[in-house]
C-alpha cells in the first residue's frame, strides 16, 4: 500500500485525452511533430528509389518524370513527404530555439507553437500546388 494515496486519475478515456489536447497548440505541434517525424523516415526508401532512378541514366530520368510522376498517387505519396518534412523541419526549429531559451515559457510557448503551425499550413499547402499540379 502507497504511503499517501493518491487522487491522480488513471485510464482516461481517449475522449478526455483529445478533449485537453486538441485545444492546446503547444500539445498539437507537439504530437504532430512525432508523427512526422515517423512519416518522413517510413517514406525515405520511397524518395531514394525515385532519386536512384532519375539519376541512372537519361531514360531513367525521362522516366521518371513522365511515368513516376505523371501519377496522381506517387505524387500524392511525395506531397505526404515534403508536408511531413516542412512540418518536422519548422517545428524542429521551434524546438531548437526553446533547447536555446527561446519562447520556452507557457505564453511564449503557446505563440511560437501557434506561429509554427500558421507557417506549416503555408508551407504544405504551396506544396500541395507546386507536386500535385
Ligand atoms: C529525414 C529527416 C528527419 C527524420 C526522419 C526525423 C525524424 C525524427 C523523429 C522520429 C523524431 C522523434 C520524435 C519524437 O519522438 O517525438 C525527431 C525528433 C526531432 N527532430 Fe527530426 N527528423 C528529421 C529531420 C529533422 C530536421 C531537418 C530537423 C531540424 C529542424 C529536426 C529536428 C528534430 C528535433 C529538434 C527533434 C526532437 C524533438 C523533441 O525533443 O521532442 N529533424 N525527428
Amino acid at each position: 500500500m502507497p504511503a499517501v494515496k493518491s487522487n491522480r486519475p488513471v485510464n482516461l478515456s481517449m475522449g478526455q485525452v483529445l478533449a485537453v489536447n486538441l485545444r492546446s497548440p503547444v500539445a498539437i505541434a507537439s504530437i504532430l511533430h512525432r508523427l512526422s517525424g515517423v512519416i518522413v523516415f517510413l517514406l525515405i526508401p520511397v524518395l531514394l528509389w525515385i532519386l536512384d532512378k532519375s539519376l541512372s541514366s537519361p531514360e531513367g530520368f525521362e522516366y521518371v518524370k513522365n511515368v513516376v510522376f505523371g501519377n496522381f498517387f506517387v505524387r500524392f505519396i511525395v506531397w505526404v513527404f515534403v508536408a511531413g518534412l516542412i512540418f518536422h523541419f519548422i517545428n524542429g526549429i521551434k524546438h531548437l530555439l526553446a533547447d536555446l531559451g527561446f519562447a520556452e515559457e507557457l505564453q511564449s510557448g503557446r505563440t511560437a507553437a501557434t506561429i509554427s503551425l500558421i507557417l506549416s499550413v503555408i508551407g504544405i499547402l504551396a506544396a500541395f500546388v507546386w507536386i500535385m499540379f
